[in-house]
């Protein structure tokens, strides 16, 4: 039995990233993306408009749905400022796995909370489980046919509260049209798109940021 994508992206990490430092382990991997394998991380064109969107909302708690191989879950975390806390979920063991030892090569593991675990299922635990009140920074990059419904979900368990910010990936490649009409139509959002590419290629996508009014 061979290496799947996620080991071989990990060992790409150990070989080429610091440990202890989370840009050299950004930069390993964007790498390794774009001159050996793809994959269906952020990336560094979408990362850079995260890292701003990061940056401008402070977060004390943040959550991310969908961590793949950890990469977004990273670029968070380096943000976050002291004693703030990065949930997140990850539905398929193998890449949680991957994922954990990508988060730990970064020193990151005392910010960051990766919990296995359908989203619909967990979302409903966040208060009994963490101690959330509210989460002030929302990254979906899960199943594109969820965020809708755990946009919803987020609502319903008054986990968001005014001036909660939600960053989708990818509303244009692969998309996400359910949510986008929903956010966009909303009167409870104030929505905007951030134009860019499908990460390591000239495919456009991009990222849409929502507000919650309240
Ligand atoms: O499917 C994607 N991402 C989702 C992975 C995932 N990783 N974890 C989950 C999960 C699903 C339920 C969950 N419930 C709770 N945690 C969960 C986590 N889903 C995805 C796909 C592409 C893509 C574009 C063009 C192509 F030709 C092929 C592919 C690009 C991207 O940026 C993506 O994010
Ligand atoms: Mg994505």
């Amino acid at each position: 039995t061979g290496s799947t994508r996620p080991q071989r992206l990990l060992r790409a990490v150990q070989k080429n990233a610091t440990q202890g430092d989370p840009q050299s382990v950004i930069n390993a991997i964007d790498h390794f993306c774009r001159h050996k394998e793809w994959a269906m991380n952020v990336g560094d064109e979408k990362g850079s408009i995260l890292d701003s969107v990061v940056s401008e909302v402070n977060p004390s708690t943040a959550l991310e749905l969908g961590t793949y191989c950890g990469y977004s879950t990273v670029r968070i975390a380096r943000l976050l400022p002291p004693g703030s806390q990065l949930i997140t979920l990850e539905f398929n063991p193998a890449y949680a796995a991957v994922a954990k030892q990508v988060i730990g090569w970064a020193g990151l593991q005392d910010k960051v909370q990766l919990v296995e675990g359908p989203s619909g299922d967990l979302i409903p635990q966040m208060k009994d489980l963490f101690g959330v009140q509210s989460f002030d920074f929302v990254f979906l990059d899960h199943w594109k046919d969820r965020y809708l419904p755990d946009a919803k979900l987020l609502e319903e368990c008054s986990l968001l509260r005014k001036g909660s910010v939600l960053l989708a990936d990818n509303v244009i490649c692969p998309g996400t049209p359910e949510y986008l009409e929903y956010i966009r139509n909303s009167p409870r959002y104030e929505s905007r798109y951030f134009k860019s590419h499908l990460e390591y290629t000239k495919v456009e996508d991009g990222l849409e940021k929502s507000v919650f009014l309240g």
